[in-house]
């Protein structure tokens, strides 16, 4: 099987993915909850979650950390506007966030709050400060002093002149690029008890402290999108890295932005498109196949059409499932054509080309082709030659695809066969009644079906079906 390779940003080249003990540990950064989580925020996860799946299909165990950001500048000012209180704010959103990653089938193991974690923020932040990292401010804040850590900038690969963190309090830091590790308390905001006074900690400690916490201080892929690389991951790198004094991150991975209208779709820019209305226009599967049509490192524009192309091309996926389900059901024959034998070889290079475009820096973009390829042969080849074997090796490539897009999961369900058979049973019924003429009562069986996600494929001799 090929070598998984990956883009670390880290270095910003393709390397080879080995991790220890087979198991794969994953962070990335989750939202902060004071507005509906966006598609923006769902490419990101989703592009994450197919890599997941991918290397559990190779055979890793993959533990995925994403953190929820619960307090933050951003909360208390949503809490100024509505009046409702900070807790409330995050309780909405929060519940909405989980919701459309259950919706949107992307499998996380913890989903770490900082309000939960501030004795361990204020055990690493002391820490820093113990070991001369950090340095506490007259106001009681605390910071991380930039200077003592040489590596910074590395990661974004930045010079000095581009370090400007746009923090408050600028007069009382060493430096303009030291950045807040602990933010003391403003009247009317949330604050907590500390050794250095009553206040909040700053963003980027709470990834640190949680990552560290639950994966260890060492582990596998860290991610996010673009847009955490400068400052926040080079912060939490410079934060951990002092605190352990060892390699902190093996793997880098950044999702590049899904923009409107050539801008990054963001809830602070107003431009948002919430995950609750798009699953509910276009479905999960036809979102997650959109999101994952397109690889984890190019830019994508949100627009309808495409979307729609999306629901298409899966459409055909389940076509050409549909015909292997049929094929299947005749079950095997004792002889294979020269022909047959082509086919089935043709499909096997097909999903080989799948593990090869997957393990090349996770290209969903090209794999997806090759899955179209497999159902191209369908229709021009195995639906004629009805070949089973041919169709048992398409069904499992099928199947290896469902497991890393999680867009056909109807077809693949335990529940699949038995109520296959009930359909296969009416679609029957309703043949036979086509066949009387009996056109009134076919046409209101097709509408039940139809309304029940169930689409009847009319032919000449006999109708078909697959779940719409
Ligand atoms: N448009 C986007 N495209 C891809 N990933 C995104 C996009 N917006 C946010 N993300 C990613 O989603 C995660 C959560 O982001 P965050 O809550 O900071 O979202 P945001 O909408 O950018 O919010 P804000 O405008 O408040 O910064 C991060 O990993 C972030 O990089
Ligand atoms: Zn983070």
């Amino acid at each position: 099987m090929f070598v998984i390779r990956l883009y670390n940003t880290f270095g910003r080249k393709i390397e080879d993915f080995n991790v220890e003990n087979n198991t794969v540990r994953m962070y990335v950064c989750g939202p902060t909850v004071y507005d509906y989580v966006h598609i923006g925020h769902g490419r990101t996860f989703v592009a994450f979650d197919a890599i997941s799946r991918y290397l559990k299909l190779r055979g890793f165990n993959v533990i995925r950390v994403q953190n929820i950001t619960d307090i933050d500048d951003k909360i208390i000012n949503k809490s100024k506007e509505t009046g409702k209180s900070w807790e409330e704010i995050v309780d909405d959103y929060s519940r909405d966030y989980i919701d459309n990653l259950n919706a949107l089938k992307v499998k996380i193991d913890l989903h770490p709050r900082v309000s939960n974690h501030i004795n361990e923020i204020i055990d690493f932040i002391q820490k820093l400060i113990d070991k001369g990292n950090a340095y506490i401010a007259p106001s009681g804040s605390v910071y991380f002093d930039v200077d003592t850590y040489s590596k910074y900038g590395e990661l974004s690969n930045t010079k000095k002149e581009e370090w400007n963190q746009g923090e408050e309090f600028i007069k009382e830091k060493r430096h303009a690029y030291d950045f807040a590790l602990w933010k003391s308390k403003k009247p009317g905001e949330p604050f907590w008890k500390s050794p250095w006074g009553e206040g909040r900690p700053g963003w980027h400690i709470e990834c640190s402290t949680m990552s560290t916490r639950y994966l260890g201080e060492s582990f596998d892929i860290h991610g996010g999108g673009m847009d955490l690389i400068f400052p926040h991951h080079e912060n939490e790198r410079a934060q951990s890295e002092s605190y352990t004094g060892k390699l902190w991150v093996r793997y880098w991975m950044h999702v590049a932005f899904l923009t409107i209208k050539k801008t990054k779709m963001s809830k602070s820019l107003g431009n948002i498109i919430p995950l609750k209305d798009a699953i509910r226009s276009y479905g999960p599967s036809v979102l997650r196949y959109w999101f994952l049509s397109s690889h984890y490192r190019s830019q994508v524009d949100f627009n309808e059409d495409s979307l729609e192309q999306s629901k298409a091309s899966l459409n055909r996926l389940k076509d050409a499932m549909s015909i292997i389900r049929n094929i299947l059901s005749e079950g095997p024959k004792s002889y294979s054509t020269d022909e047959d034998i082509k086919i089935q070889k043709n499909i096997v290079s097909e999903i080989e080309k799948f593990h090869e475009s997957m393990s090349d820096d996770f290209d969903t973009a090209n794999a997806l082709s090759h899955i179209h390829n497999i159902a191209s042969i369908i229709f021009s080849k195995l639906e004629n030659t009805r070949d089973f074997m041919g169709a048992s090796i398409a069904f499992d490539a099928f199947r290896q695809f469902n497991e890393v897009f999680g867009v056909m999961d109807e077809e693949f369900s335990l529940a699949y066969d038995r109520l296959s058979k009930i359909i296969d049973s009416i679609v029957e019924i309703r043949n036979e009644l086509r066949a009387k003429k009996m056109y009134d009562l076919s046409d209101e069986i097709r509408s039940i079906l139809e309304n029940n996600g169930i689409k009847i494929l009319d032919s000449k001799e006999k109708s078909t079906w697959r779940f719409q």
